[in-house]
C-alpha cells in the first residue's frame, strides 16, 4: 500500500504519523482479545451458583434441610416392611376398657341372681318363708346345695343379730357372698417365661364348651399385654378347630403351629412348645380336642399331650373351660376332667347366656381350683380375668 512514489510523497513526519497509528491500533486491537478471552474464561465462574442452587430440589430429600441425616437403604426400607402386616393387624382392647365393659354385661346377666336376693332379705320380715325363697334362689342359680346352706345360715345369723334395713341386707350379702366366691385364692395366670423358656398352657374341656375361642381370645389379652404368643393346634379331631385357631392368630399376630388333620395332638403340642422355645415366646397356648366318649380314651389323650409336652418344657398351667350354660352337666364334666389331668384353673364360658351366675361357686367347690377367666359374650374381647369382689358387685348392682 505504501509504494515508493507515495513515500516520496509524503513528509517525514506524516510517514510518522502513519506508523503510531498502525502501531496504537495493534496494541488495542491485541488488549481487545486478551480481555475477551479472559472474559470467556471467567464465564463459566460467573454462572456456577446458578447451576448448583437448583440442586438440592432434585429428588426425594429436595425439602429436606442440609443436616437432615442420610437415609441408608436399610433405613428406607423398613417402614415399609414393617407397615404391611401392621395394617392387617387388630389392636384386642385393653385389660382396662374390657373389665369396665364386660362387669356391665356381668350384671345385666345375673341381675335377677342379686337383685332378687336384695328383694327377699330386704323384707321387713325375714319369715321361714322368706329364708326359703332365698334358698331357692340360689339353688336355682346353681350355687350348688353345700354353699346355699352355708350362706343362709351365716345370713341367719347376721340379720338376726345386725340388720336392720336394706342398706345393712345389701352389706351383709355382699361381705357374704365375697367370701363364698374366696377372694383367698390364686387367680393369677402363669404365662410368663421361667428359667429361659416359655410359660405353656394347656386348654382342655368338652366340645363346644369354648376352647378355641378362649385360646384365641386368651392369645389377645396376652398380646395386649405386650407378650409374644405361639398357638398350637392340637385339636385335630374337629377339622375346622385348626382353622378357626389360626384366623384367631392372624388377626392379632400370632403364630399357629398345626399338623395333618387327625394328626396326633402330642406330637403337635410338642412342635408348638419347640416353636415357641425357638421364638423365644413368652406363652405358648395350646389348644386339645375334649372328646368325652371315654374316660380312659381322654386320660390317654390329654395325659400323652401332657407327657409329651414336658419333655421340652413344664406345663404352667392347665385350664378347663367349662360352659356357664350346662349347670349340673358342666359340673359332671369338670369332675372328670379334674380325675385325668391335674387342672390348674377353671374358664367360665357364656355366662351372658345364663342367669345362673352361682356356677362360679359350685365348680371351685367342686374342684377346689379358682375360677380364672370368664366369657362374657361371642366377640374378640369378651373375655375377662375373673374377680372375686368385681362379680359379687355385678350381682348386686
Ligand atoms: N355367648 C357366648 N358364646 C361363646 C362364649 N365362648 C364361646 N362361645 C361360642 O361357643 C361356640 C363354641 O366355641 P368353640 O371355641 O368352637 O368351642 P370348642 O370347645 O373349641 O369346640 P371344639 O373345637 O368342638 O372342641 C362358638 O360359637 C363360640 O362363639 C361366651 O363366653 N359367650
Amino acid at each position: 500500500m505504501l509504494t515508493p512514489q507515495l513515500v516520496s510523497l509524503l513528509t517525514d513526519q506524516a510517514l510518522i504519523t502513519i506508523v503510531v497509528v498502525i502501531a496504537v491500533v495493534l496494541v488495542v486491537g491485541t488488549t481487545g482479545l486478551v480481555v475477551a478471552r479472559r472474559r470467556r474464561s471467567e464465564l463459566p465462574a460467573a454462572t456456577k451458583p446458578a447451576v448448583e442452587a437448583p440442586e438440592p430440589k432434585v429428588g426425594e430429600d429436595a425439602e429436606e434441610p442440609r443436616d437432615t441425616p442420610t437415609r441408608t437403604l436399610e433405613d428406607a426400607e423398613l417402614p415399609e416392611a414393617e407397615t404391611a402386616p401392621a395394617a392387617t393387624l387388630e389392636k384386642p382392647e385393653s385389660a382396662q376398657g374390657r373389665l369396665v365393659r364386660l362387669r356391665a354385661r356381668l350384671a345385666r346377666s345375673q341381675g335377677s341372681l342379686g337383685k332378687g336376693l336384695l328383694a327377699l332379705l330386704s323384707r321387713d320380715k325375714l319369715d321361714e318363708e322368706a329364708w326359703e325363697d332365698i334358698e331357692t334362689t340360689l339353688i336355682t342359680a346353681d350355687v350348688g346345695v353345700a354353699p346355699t346352706q352355708e350362706l343362709v345360715e351365716k345370713l341367719r345369723t347376721r340379720m338376726r343379730v345386725e340388720g336392720v334395713g336394706a342398706a345393712q341386707a345389701r352389706d351383709i350379702l355382699r361381705e357374704e357372698l365375697v367370701a363364698l366366691v374366696d377372694p383367698s385364692m390364686d387367680r393369677s395366670l402363669k404365662a410368663s417365661r421361667k428359667d429361659g423358656q416359655p410359660a405353656v398352657m394347656l386348654m382342655v374341656g368338652v366340645n363346644g364348651t369354648g376352647k378355641t375361642t378362649t385360646v384365641g381370645r386368651l392369645a389377645r389379652v396376652l398380646i395386649a399385654e405386650d407378650k409374644h404368643v405361639v398357638l398350637g393346634a392340637a385339636d385335630t379331631f374337629r377339622a375346622a378347630a385348626a382353622d378357626q385357631l389360626q384366623t384367631w392368630g392372624e388377626r392379632v399376630g400370632a403364630r399357629t403351629v398345626r399338623g395333618p388333620e387327625g394328626g396326633d395332638p402330642a406330637s403337635i403340642a410338642f412342635d408348638a412348645v419347640k416353636e415357641g422355645i425357638a421364638e423365644e415366646a413368652d406363652v405358648v397356648l395350646v389348644d386339645t380336642a375334649g372328646r368325652l366318649h371315654t374316660k380312659t380314651g381322654l386320660m390317654d389323650e390329654l395325659g400323652k399331650v401332657k407327657r409329651v409336652i414336658e419333655k421340652t418344657a413344664q406345663v404352667d398351667e392347665v385350664l378347663l373351660v367349662i360352659d356357664a350354660t350346662t349347670g349340673q352337666n358342666g359340673l359332671t364334666q369338670a369332675r372328670v376332667f379334674a380325675e385325668v389331668i391335674d387342672v390348674t384353673g377353671l374358664v367360665l364360658t357364656k355366662l351372658d347366656g345364663t342367669a345362673k351366675g352361682g356356677i362360679v361357686i359350685a365348680v371351685q367347690r367342686e374342684l377346689g381350683v379358682p375360677v380364672k377367666l370368664v366369657g362374657l359374650g361371642e366377640g374378640p374381647d369378651d373375655l375377662a380375668p375373673f374377680d372375686a369382689e368385681q362379680f359379687v358387685d355385678a350381682l348386686l348392682e
